[in-house]
């Protein structure tokens, strides 16, 4: 499918959130991923699937530079958000993951209180004057990350000594304090239960109404029941991008149809 094709496929209806232009990836000699032009719909859940290798989290941390943390990473093209330079010089990286939130794919909750793990984001970035404020934004990411009940009496314990599944709700209850307006996650629930797992999947369908939600998942079940959009990468390539159920229904390149019907990754 060419650019445009793509791009009319899934600009339908809501408006363009994250808008790529000719994204290239290097890894030293690593071509990690290969002309990359995507525009990513707001208040939608788009995502990422293809096999081992192929480049989904490359191009997932291109969308908040966590890749500059990388120094053999060498990123070139075009990446906006609303309209903005997301490499732009004058961007500083800081405030842009304060916007373009992150999940990873192990719950990796900071070594210090439940509040605290909270609470980091908007102390840093000066969100809240009063602690009255501070804790009415640590409250209110809480509840959004659907753990608010679980964690309401016991808020000055550690984080790690959750379980993996509340831990991995604690993450997104980081993530969402500092209010950002997407939110990029990498295999959230790759190290979670059935149960957790579900908890995750439907918090992330709640998600949706606030922010522009961006899932890297191995599991075409879960893109199939979290998703409204779908990318599948190959090799580097995107190679096709459009509604989920068409994705998953009726693909129109050959190398998706085999990924989803388990010929190849
Ligand atoms: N930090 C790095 N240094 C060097 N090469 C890397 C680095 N990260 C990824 N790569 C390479 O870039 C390519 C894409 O990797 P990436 O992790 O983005 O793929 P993926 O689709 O997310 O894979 P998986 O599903 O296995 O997580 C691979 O060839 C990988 O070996």
């Amino acid at each position: 499918m060419n650019d445009m094709r793509r791009i009319e496929r899934a600009t339908d209806m809501k408006e363009t959130k994250i808008s790529a232009r000719h994204v290239n990836v290097h890894y030293g000699d690593t071509h990690a991923i290969k002309d990359v032009s995507v525009e990513i719909q707001d208040k939608t859940v788009t995502a990422f699937i293809g096999p081992s290798g192929c480049g989904k989290s490359t191009f997932l941390r291109c969308i908040n530079r966590m890749n500059d943390t990388i120094d053999i990473a060498r990123i070139d093209g075009d990446i906006r958000i609303d309209g903005e330079d997301i490499y732009d010089p004058k961007v500083d990286p800081v405030q842009l993951r304060a916007k373009v939130g992150m999940v990873f794919q192990k719950p990796n909750p900071f070594p210090k209180s439940i509040f605290d793990n909270v609470a980091y984001g908007p102390r840093i970035h000066g969100l809240a004057r009063t602690k009255a404020e501070l804790d009415e934004i640590v409250e209110k990411s809480l509840r959004r990350a659907a753990i608010w009940d679980e964690v309401k009496d016991r808020l000055q314990q550690p984080g790690t000594g959750l379980s993996g599944g509340q831990q991995q709700r604690l993450c997104i209850a980081r993530a969402v304090a500092t209010e950002p307006e997407v939110l990029l996650m990498d295999e959230p629930c790759s190290a979670l239960d059935p149960i957790a797992t579900a908890q995750v999947e439907e918090l992330i369908d709640e998600l949706k109404q606030n922010y522009s939600v961006v899932i890297v998942t191995h599991s075409m079940q879960q893109a199939a029941r979290v998703s409204q959009k779908t990318a599948f990468f190959h090799l580097g390539t995107l190679v096709e991008y459009g509604e989920t159920g068409d994705i998953f229904t009726k693909p129109e390149d050959s190398r998706t149809e085999s990924y989803i019907t388990g010929r190849i990754g």
